[in-house]
């Protein structure tokens, strides 16, 4: 056990890409944690999905000793944190496991939309806050702009910010002697009944749920018993240990410390991150204040391309839901698209990286049906329904009003690109709250329909800004709006994994785009097929395509069997991607293209 003054506990908190899991690399590095030859880049992102896309995903922890200029031992602990807005919730939770975070600003960018969402977590679990500028080793790097900007535009004082290169390893040993100097050291008493908070817990195959914890009083020890205090449960704790990053076993954790315990917990569903963990007799009283839990906010359907393989898609779900309890799911049967799951998510990256692993992972091919918020809907016998799915929409001369989630938006733009911005937002049914500058860069704030924002927005704002925007949210809350179901019927038939919630004023345009794009989407049929899109029982957009005799081989004169033989195969393939409708064979991408908006 380490005697608090000698514990700091802290986070790195940074817009993506600022150079967060490089720094904490070489942190880890610096003092030795982990062998020069153990060391490989990004050691906290373990998933092979974050390796890739260069994303963190889950909040990642790691205890590095550090014996600093003034000749003492200190123990330091890194809690390491997601940067994407999906993730918010997972950055405010470990935040109030530590006192102190490390503000990385990319010295060649400056603050950005999630540097500023961060930094005011931080600030809202009252941390102490040293601001880093990394990447010096830049040529664009500009030390003093950035450090003017923090102090404009966050408010804290920049004049000691640490100048590091995570690359180079340049200002690293500062970093380390800042931590100790300027983070304050842990409270709490440890003659006291234990108290305990749940930061964080996942499933690991061989040890069952992992719970990562901060012990505010007293102490966690091996073979104790303990109480879960949201729900009375009680459990033995058969391991306690920290994380170097690889686990290592220890006998107790004190108070200020943060490590793990197992205790033969079977689903991650049964730790509530925010919990207050304490002894099972005579423990603490007071609870800790427990966090939201994180509430999905996206939904959409899974259906497996082939429907033979609907129970390995049940048990991937299962699996990945067990280590992931912000990701909900249930049946779902579509008539076009047979038996699947309706999905919950945070945001669009949490539903792509769960869509990744279950097709990688466990190589299933997926459709995934357009995503979609929550709607309230509000009937006239006063009964309000959650909507979760376009198609289960209610009978509209039932329906009193139906009411939206809105958010609230910042984006932070070079000048230049304003006006697109602008554009951009005011399509997406926008309303402009503030709009300030800082420097060359302007900083808006939005008010939008989520379902504006949940489909391609970041996409558009990305490419009409040529990369240099960037963009948080937070949700706000529901109001009313004049919105209808619109369904799509393709050679007739209504594709109900088509239908999408759209604003009354917006149909006809939306339907319009809807049609062509699915006509270029859908190959052509030996038969005329008939596109609509339709409110109620009302066409409102129509596209025809025309038929087609489709002999793929008819090119190929000159008798090349094989040759032949290989454009039928590859034909066959082709057709594994498609679902039949009907009739009618619809590609896989249609049902995310199709609703892709142009502005
Ligand atoms: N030249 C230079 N490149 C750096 C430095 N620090 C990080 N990078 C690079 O910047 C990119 C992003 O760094 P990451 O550490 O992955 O960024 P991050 O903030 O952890 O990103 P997320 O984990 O996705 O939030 C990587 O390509 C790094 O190699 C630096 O000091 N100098």
């Amino acid at each position: 056990m380490t005697d608090l003054a000698h514990i700091r506990n802290f986070s790195i908190v940074a817009h993506i890409d600022h150079g967060k899991s490089t720094l904490a690399d070489r942190l880890i590095q610096e003092t030795g944690t982990v062998k020069d030859r153990d060391m490989k880049e990004q050691l906290l992102d373990s998933m092979d999905i974050e390796r890739e896309r260069g994303i963190t995903i889950k909040a990642n922890t790691v205890r590095i000793d550090y014996t600093a200029d003034n000749g003492e031992a200190y123990v330091l602990n890194l809690i390491d944190t997601p940067g994407h807005v999906d993730f918010a919730y997972e950055v405010s939770r470990s935040m109030r496991a530590v006192e102190g975070s490390l503000l990385v600003v990319d010295s060649t960018q400056g603050v950005e939309a999630q540097t500023l969402a961060n930094v005011y977590q931080a600030i809202d679990a009252d941390h102490d806050i040293v601001p880093v500028l990394n990447k010096i080793d830049l040529p664009a790097s500009d030390c003093d702009r950035v450090a003017e900007q923090i102090e404009d535009v966050i408010g804290i004082d920049a004049s000691e910010a640490i100048q590091v290169s995570a690359k180079t390893g340049q200002g690293i040993h500062e970093t380390l002697e800042s931590i100790v100097t300027h983070l304050p050291a842990p409270q709490g008493t440890l003659d006291a009944p234990l108290k305990a908070m749940l930061v964080d817990s996942w499933y690991d195959a061989y040890l069952g749920v992992i719970v990562l914890v901060r012990i505010m009083d007293g102490t966690l020890k091996k073979g104790m018993r303990v109480k879960f205090m949201s729900n009375n449960t009680l459990h033995h704790v058969d391991r306690v240990g920290v994380f170097r990053p690889e686990m290592e076993m220890v006998d107790s954790l004190g108070p200020g410390e943060i490590g793990f315990l197992t205790a033969s917990i079977k689903q991650v569903r049964d730790t509530r991150v925010g919990d207050t963990i304490t002894n099972d007799r005579n423990g603490t009283e007071i609870a800790l204040d427990g966090f939201k839990p994180a509430q999905p906010v996206v939904f959409c359907g899974f259906f497996p391309v082939d429907s033979s393989e609907f129970e390995d898609l049940r048990d991937a779900i299962d699996k990945l839901a067990l280590n992931d309890a912000s990701f909900s799911f249930e049946m779902e049967t579509s008539a076009a698209l047979g038996f699947g799951f309706r999905c919950g998510f945070l945001g669009l990256l949490h539903l792509e990286v769960i869509r990744d692993r279950i097709e990688r992972e466990y190589d299933i091919e997926l459709i995934t049906t357009a995503p979609s918020v929550i709607y309230h809907v509000y009937m006239k016998d006063g009964e309000m329904i959650e909507l979760h799915n376009p198609a289960d929409m209610p009978d509209p001369s039932k329906v009193d009003h139906i009411e939206e989630p809105r958010i609230k938006a910042t984006i932070l733009v070079p000048d230049e690109f304003l006006g697109d911005v602008l554009k951009l937002c005011q399509d997406r049914r926008g309303i402009q709250m503030d709009l300030t500058y800082a420097g060359s860069r302007a900083m808006v704030v939005y008010d939008l329909p989520l379902n504006e924002v949940v489909f391609d927005f970041y996409d558009r704002l990305k490419s009409v800004t040529k990369g240099y925007a960037s963009f948080d949210y937070q949700m706000t809350g529901y109001t009313e709006d004049a919105l209808v179901k619109m369904s799509v019927l393709v050679n007739d038939e209504p594709v109900d994994a088509l239908s999408t919630m759209v604003h009354r004023d917006r149909a006809e345009m939306r339907g319009r785009a809807m049609c062509e794009k699915l006509k270029d989407l859908i190959p052509r049929h030996m038969f005329k097929i008939p596109i609509q899109a339709a409110i109620g029982g009302k066409v409102i957009a129509r596209e025809t395509l025309s038929a087609l005799r489709k002999d793929v081989t008819a090119k190929c004169y000159g008798g090349d069997a094989t040759r032949k033989r290989k454009l039928l195969d590859k034909q066959k393939a082709g057709k594994k991607k498609m679902r039949q409708f009907g009739k009618v064979d619809i590609p896989q991408e249609a049902f995310i293209s199709a609703l892709k908006m142009d502005s």
